[in-house]
């Protein structure tokens, strides 16, 4: 039997600022999205029974309609009046609901999965446009890279590779949802805005330092108020050796950005050791 093997992997925020809020609700981002190495995988086949058949490795994660990659498996068979079904392993490595776009990420890989696996012969433009439909993270992850976001996610301007780094990802044992950051979002408090423009010149000259030393994510504002462990993982990593420290989107998973390995792991195991953090993990960057 014919099986998709995809790895789902997730973004980190290298800068978030919030332009305004649209009539909807939904609100104008600028946003630098980066790629990196920590992914789900995702195993694909069809099956004779007409069903959507989801197992995953998280007893918590719903596999009916409230699972990203049901709602966009399901939309599928009906656009295309797909009688197979089709069976999908979700092996999350990538922690639920932590600014790290996993379940976005997910659903990318689904519909790029799902037009091979019946040879549906979707452009990327399309498949981003459906995705748009389910999240707006997730047509800059099929995009993948590193990347200028706007509009509410959807409006992608693809950018220069992003330098080579470690990176040391560390969610605290706390959760927030996207939906309550942005509605807690006041734009009359802020006090300091990423520089987006000189975060691209620093990409463009391929120096992390520069790039880091730019680095803002406004959701801040919102999150280290309630949870002042955001504040402590994110002094951690810079006293431990980081160039740069920020929340991923709107949290709470901070992210430290390292030049030197052994710096990275040390760090990493000091937040596991100390029980600073609940999910610690040590990666590299992913360019496309
Ligand atoms: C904050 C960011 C930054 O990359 O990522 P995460 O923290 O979710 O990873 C994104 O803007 C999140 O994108 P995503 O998680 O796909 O959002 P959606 O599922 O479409 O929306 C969840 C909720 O967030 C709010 N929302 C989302 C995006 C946006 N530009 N403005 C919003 O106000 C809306 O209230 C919406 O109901
Ligand atoms: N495949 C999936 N993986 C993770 N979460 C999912 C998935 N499908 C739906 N969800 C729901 O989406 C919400 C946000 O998930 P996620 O994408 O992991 O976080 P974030 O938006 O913070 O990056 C969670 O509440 C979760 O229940």
């Amino acid at each position: 039997m014919y099986r998709i093997n995809i790895r789902a992997r997730a973004k980190i925020n290298i800068s978030l600022d919030v332009i305004g809020k649209r009539q909807d609700g939904y609100h104008e981002v600028k946003m630098i999205m980066q790629t990196i190495n920590l992914y789900d995988k995702i195993n694909m086949k069809k099956i004779r029974k007409d069903e959507i058949k989801i197992q995953t490795n998280l007893a918590f994660l719903p596999v009916d309609d409230r699972n990203l990659v049901y709602k966009v498996v399901k939309h599928l068979k009906e656009k295309y009046s797909i009688k197979t079904g089709v069976f999908i392993d979700l092996y999350k490595v990538i922690p639920v609901a932590a600014g790290l776009a996993g379940g976005s990420s997910d659903a990318a890989a689904t519909l790029v999965g799902m037009n091979r696996l019946f040879n549906l012969r979707m452009t990327m433009n399309e498949m981003m446009e459906i995705g748009t439909m389910f999240g707006a993270d997730i047509p800059y992850c099929l995009l993948r890279g590193t990347a200028l976001s706007e509009g509410i996610g959807e409006k992608l301007t693809p950018l220069k590779r992003f330098p080579n780094a470690y990176v040391v990802i560390a969610k605290p044992n706390i959760n927030v949802s996207t939906g309550y950051v942005y509605s807690n979002l006041d734009l009359n408090d802020i006090d300091a805005r990423p520089d987006t423009d000189e975060i691209i010149n620093g990409i463009n000259k391929g120096d992390l330092h520069h790039i880091c030393l730019n680095m803002g994510n406004i959701l801040e504002t919102v999150t280290t108020k309630k949870y002042p462990i955001i504040n402590e993982i994110k002094r951690c990593m810079m006293e431990n050796g980081a160039i740069g420290s920020l929340m991923t989107g709107s949290g709470p998973s901070v992210f430290g950005i390292f030049d030197d390995k052994r710096k990275a792991y040390n760090l990493a195991h000091k937040l596991k050791v100390n029980n600073i953090a609940k999910f610690v993990y040590t990666t590299t960057i992913f360019n496309s």
